[in-house]
């Protein structure tokens, strides 16, 4: 196919030089999309239909088989032989079991070994099934080979109930609840890939955009649409997405959770429209030696009747001088002239037209109006009204206020709230697609800034509850949806878990209870005993060092993950022993297989062993004792293969038993 690419000569069939130039461009991203990945195999299973798909289902119809790859191969006649993983025909290859076999007869899944075919798997989907289900070996080897490098993809071992989600409809948003490695950032970007092949065309022209938390996380998912063959999805953090004031300063806690609050959408609207003020005066437009004259109470009709259809400020603002040019026109013909569009932009222009304009709808700036917002106690105060208590108006004011919006000190709450002026002013662009992962830690205000960008199109919002360690983390996803504008999303529940081993999580699901009661505990499809090991140590930073040493003596990554306090001390100590450590984000490579974790950057990470170093002090880094054993968690479910944890004070007593069921 790329040699067939490559000999196309296109001398003769464009027109121009810019034509030749676009064709040529799209040949050498196809010649790219075709390179030979010599560790991708181009299959990795194979369907045998009871009968060709699509025919009639007559007796003696000859059933047909096809190889399932990441990508779709013809041969030199152009028929298929291997088809998309995406496309109809390859579903069952997800779905199918012996209680529904979709029509299919066998099914052989093909295990790899650095690009080498080293195994298969059959499975006779319309046969009695000898005993009761097993997982398969090849799901079982892919899960626990070491991860070196980025994340990568799923597509040979995708799950039914994964499948489900990563097939869903464009039309509609899904919400997947999920415990640690369930496969959420998985299937969301699996989903990304499905849409982009089922509805091409159309996300072409909309986009496609994935949220993650932080710059890491989105280095280490980078990889992965990319080796499915999509290029062309963004990637950018909340705070990427409002990046329109440089952001400086951190906001205490309480204050960041009022900023967030989804009430301060209506204080930001308020306080917009308290800019409109009503006409008292006549306009006067003098065109030649006529003049004509709007009275006040026909202005103001225009004016509540802008108002009313509750347009975007900024449209309202440009439609204004077209309405007064209008009444002027429309008097212009009672009395006998004829005037035509051309004369309905100048009225627009005149200079008595635009000073009305100015006086009764001025422009307004977003940033200046939070400046205001948060500087002018009086101003917020008048706005705030009904809506914010006192209390709550002290802690949004700003200490020091700012003379300017450049030298304002913004903070990343703050940012969001010029966002939300910015779109009440003029309509955010939506996109087509929005997948948004590690979705709990959203403040409403930052669910409202995704919402609108894709306010046009669906979502795909991925998250867990209790890995919420943001004050305003979310305690419900009908909450959360309603804040995104898509209380309509399906909520579906992932509950197998893929990367934790089983002892592993059933320690530390013995917090649930404590910071998340009511979720149900993660059920891991992996066993591997012997991989959790307490260490109690006087020295915590050499206990470090040794458990580095003894998880680096196994094939795969290791990750040290403390409290972000004991960073320095441990980095410090890394050093000192010789043991050199990446940041989290930077990629793991054969050489350099240990990184430094800081707790707040552990979310949605993974490493073949973990290291845990003192998870009292992981717990007292947080502001309250829930989120600081909600920060546990996530940090004690980032190990694939094994976990070793460190302690010096008693670990905390949520973690010492099971709690009572
Ligand atoms: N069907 C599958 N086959 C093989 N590996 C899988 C499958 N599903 C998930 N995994 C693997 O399990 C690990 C965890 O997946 P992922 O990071 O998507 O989980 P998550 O639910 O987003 O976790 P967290 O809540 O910790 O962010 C990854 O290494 C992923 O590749």
């Amino acid at each position: 196919m790329r040699e067939d690419v490559q000999s196309l000569d296109i001398r003769d069939v464009t027109a121009n030089w810019v034509n030749a130039a676009v064709l040529e461009r799209q040949i050498d991203d196809r010649i790219k999309a075709l390179a030979d990945l010599s560790h991708t195999p181009l299959f990795f299973g194979r369907l045998d239909y009871l009968h060709a798909p699509g025919a009639d289902k007559a007796e003696g119809a000859e059933g047909e088989s096809f190889y399932i790859g990441r990508r779709h191969v013809h041969d030199a006649d152009g028929d298929p032989m291997v088809i998309d993983w995406r496309a109809p025909v390859s579903q069952p290859f997800y779905r199918a079991s012996p209680k529904d076999p979709m029509d299919v007869g066998l099914r052989r899944r093909f295990g790899y070994t650095g690009g080498e075919l080293t195994a298969y798997e059959d499975e006779h989907l319309t046969e009695a099934p000898a005993g009761p289900a097993q997982t398969s070996k090849l799901l079982q080897a892919e899960i626990e080979r070491p991860r070196v490098g980025p994340m990568r993809d799923i597509v040979a071992t995708i799950q039914p109930e994964q499948d489900e989600i990563v097939r869903a409809d464009l039309s509609g948003s899904v919400c997947v609840q999920g415990g640690p490695g369930t496969g959420k950032t998985a299937v969301g970007l699996h989903r990304v890939a499905y849409l982009l092949y089922a509805h091409r065309d159309r996300l072409a022209r909309t986009g496609t955009l994935v949220i993650g938390p932080n710059k890491s996380f989105l280095h280490y998912i980078e990889q992965v649409l990319p080796a499915l063959g999509e290029l062309d999805v963004k990637q950018a953090t909340v705070d990427d997405l409002v990046a329109r004031v440089e952001v400086r300063a951190t906001d205490s806690a309480p204050a960041a959770v009022v900023k967030g609050d989804a009430r301060m959408a209506e204080v930001l609207r308020r306080a917009l429209r308290s800019h409109v003020t009503i006409p008292t005066e006549p306009v006067m437009v003098v065109r030649g030696s006529r003049r004509w004259r709007i009275p006040a109470y026909e202005l103001e009709e225009i004016v509540q009747e802008l108002l009313n259809r509750d347009i975007r400020y900024g449209a309202a603002h440009d439609a204004l001088p077209q309405r007064i040019a209008h009444t002027v026109l429309v008097r212009m013909e009672q009395s006998g002239e004829a005037p035509d569009d051309r004369v309905q932009d100048a009225v627009a222009r005149n200079p008595a037209v635009k000073a009305a304009v100015k006086a009764v709808w001025p422009e307004v700036d977003p940033a200046k109006l939070v400046l205001r917002l948060l500087s002018d106690a009086d101003f917020l105060a008048e706005h705030a009204d009904g809506i914010l208590t006192a209390d709550e108006q002290k802690t949004v004011l700003a200490e020091k206020p700012a003379r300017s919006v450049k030298s304002a000190k913004w903070s990343l709450a703050d940012a969001v709230l010029i966002d939300e002026a910015g779109d009440l002013i003029a309509r955010t662009h939506s996109l087509g697609h929005v997948v948004l992962d590690e979705a709990q830690d959203l403040s409403p205000m930052q669910y409202r800034a995704v919402g609108r960008r894709c306010s046009t199109g669906s979502a795909t919002i991925l998250g867990d509850l209790a890995q919420g360690t943001t004050p305003w983390a979310t305690s419900s996803w009908a909450e959360a949806l309603t804040h995104l504008g898509k209380a309509g999303a399906h909520v579906e529940e992932l509950t197998a878990g893929f990367r934790v081993p089983r002892e592993v999580i059933a320690y530390a699901s013995r917090l649930l209870p404590h910071m998340s009661p009511g979720l149900a505990a993660v059920s891991s499809v992996r066993e591997n005993p012997g991989s959790l090991s307490l260490r109690t140590t006087d020295d915590l930073d050499g206990a470090a060092v040794t458990a580095c040493r003894d998880s680096l003596r196994h094939e795969g990554s290791t990750g040290l993950i403390a409290a972000d306090a004991r960073i320095p001390a441990l980095a410090e100590a890394l050093t000192a022993a010789g043991l050199a450590y990446l940041n989290p984000g930077e990629e793991t490579t054969a050489d350099a297989r240990l990184t430094l974790v800081p707790a707040s950057l552990a979310k949605g990470l993974e490493y073949d062993y973990v290291v845990l170093d003192e998870p009292a002090a992981v717990v007292d880094g947080e502001p309250d004792e829930r989120t600081g054993l909600r920060r546990l968690y996530v940090a004690l479910t980032r190990a694939v293969s094994g976990l070793i944890i460190n302690h010096h004070a008693p670990v905390p007593e949520q973690l010492a038993a099971p709690a009572a069921a």
